[in-house]
């Protein structure tokens, strides 16, 4: 994770501008003495970096805002430093310019983008955690016609394929940094010809953490078209055997299992294991029915009336654990005179969110995008704007 480590410290008056950087607020941790977010525009992209004042004074991204490709935080981290005048003592961050190979691509959107306008005029396939995108590659080129999401949560993975999509100059992929276990909401109803899980984490001491789960294999069926499939395949005897069992569960589609069977691409994962002669299992979920569009109506807007600063603080003490999934107040910061910001998590327990709300002038908004639209998570919003105004 690039990072710098400061001499010392030294904040800015905001907003102001940096050559083409916007510092734009502060939250400060509640004791200040432990760092400080900053609130930063760049290229299109808020996030923010965080201060960290320990035995190291550090300078580095927030994990639920960090933006991507690298490059913009890395611009982002020096300009702070040098427009704040704090001296970096050492740092693993380079001073190389943008990589023209993701200054010209467009394949890669955000949430908001599927969001707000799901492109529905083909057939659409998804790759979930695509790593060094062997597959997603070659299946685009062979299919021309069909759009391919690709799904990944590793940044450096998502560089790679973005450079590969500019050099081969393919036009049918769009990539997200973004859970494959939150994707799946946003993807309207029998539009999927495949969904593609090859050699997913198989998290044996967390099995929660696994992509694949009833929850998942719910939202794949509505989004696949009849005949769509949804195919895992893995390495994992572990994986392979959990996969049986959730395939199990639902009555109206069926699934197919095949051992050691040829693909026309082997990613690096399968070279690995091939190599090592394990075996390999597919199975292979198949969609046999229509599914009506989903039913998601609500928003992320608070109502009015001020909100109680005091509120905030004895909000941050309690976990609330309800039907739908849960809201947790996990820090809190002030901000300026009399604002004040809230890091959250909330949504449902095996695929929660995190988040930030800041509240000036006694109104609150989510920081810096509103949650991803899901049920759970509008769920937690009425439930968080109910306390917030007493
Ligand atoms: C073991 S690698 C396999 C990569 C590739 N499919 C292959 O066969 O070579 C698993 C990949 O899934 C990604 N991943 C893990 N959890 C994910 C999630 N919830 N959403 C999207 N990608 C995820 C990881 O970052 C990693 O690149």
């Amino acid at each position: 994770m690039p990072h710098l480590n400061l001499e010392s410290f030294k904040p800015l008056t905001y907003p102001t501008q940096c050559g083409e950087v916007e510092f734009l607020f502060q939250a400060d941790y509640k004791n200040p003495d432990e760092g400080a977010l900053i609130a930063t525009r760049y290229k299109g992209r808020e996030f923010f970096l965080v201060y960290k004042n320990g035995a190291k004074k550090l300078l580095k991204s927030d994990k639920i805002t960090r933006p991507s490709p690298n490059f913009i935080l890395k611009h982002a981290l020096l300009a702070y430093a040098e427009c704040s005048g704090s001296p970096i003592l050492d740092s693993n961050v380079d001073n190389a310019p943008e990589n023209t190979h993701l200054k010209t691509h467009d394949a890669l959107k955000t949430i908001s983008y599927f969001a707000e306008n799901f492109p529905k005029n083909r057939e659409v396939r998804i790759e979930v955690g695509f790593g060094s995108a062997r597959h997603l590659l070659h299946q685009a080129a062979a299919n021309p016609d069909v759009l391919f999401i690709g799904l990944e949560i590793h940044k450096p993975s998502i560089e790679q394929a973005l450079k590969q999509i500019v050099i081969q100059n393919i036009t049918n992929i769009m990539i997200i940094d973004y859970d494959a276990r939150l994707f799946l909401e946003f993807v309207p109803s029998n539009i999927v010809g495949k969904i593609y899980v090859h050699f997913p984490v198989p998290w044996d001491k967390k099995p929660h953490r696994r992509v694949i789960s009833e929850a998942f294999l719910k939202e794949s069926e509505r989004a696949l078209r009849v005949g769509g499939t949804l195919e895992l395949r893995t390495d994992s005897e572990n994986y392979y055997r959990f996969a049986l069992e959730t395939f199990s569960s639902p009555a109206i589609s069926r699934f197919d299992v095949r051992k050691n069977q040829e693909i026309a691409i082997v990613s690096k994962y399968e070279d690995r294991w091939k190599k090592m002669e394990k075996n390999i299992y597919d199975v292979t979920f198949t969609c046999e029915a229509e599914s009506p569009e989903p039913d998601i109506i609500g928003n992320f807007t608070f109502s009015g009336g001020a909100v109680d600063p005091k509120i905030i603080d004895r909000l941050s003490t309690e976990t609330y654990k309800r039907e739908w999934g849960f809201l947790h107040v996990e820090r809190t910061f002030t901000v300026g005179e009399n604002g004040s910001m809230i890091r959250l998590a909330m949504g449902s327990f095996d695929r929660p969110e995190s988040t930030y709300v800041l509240i000036e002038n006694g109104a609150a908004r989510y920081y810096p995008s509103f949650p991803v639209r899901s049920s759970a998570n509008l769920q937690a919003h009425i439930l968080l704007d109910e306390l917030i105004h007493g």
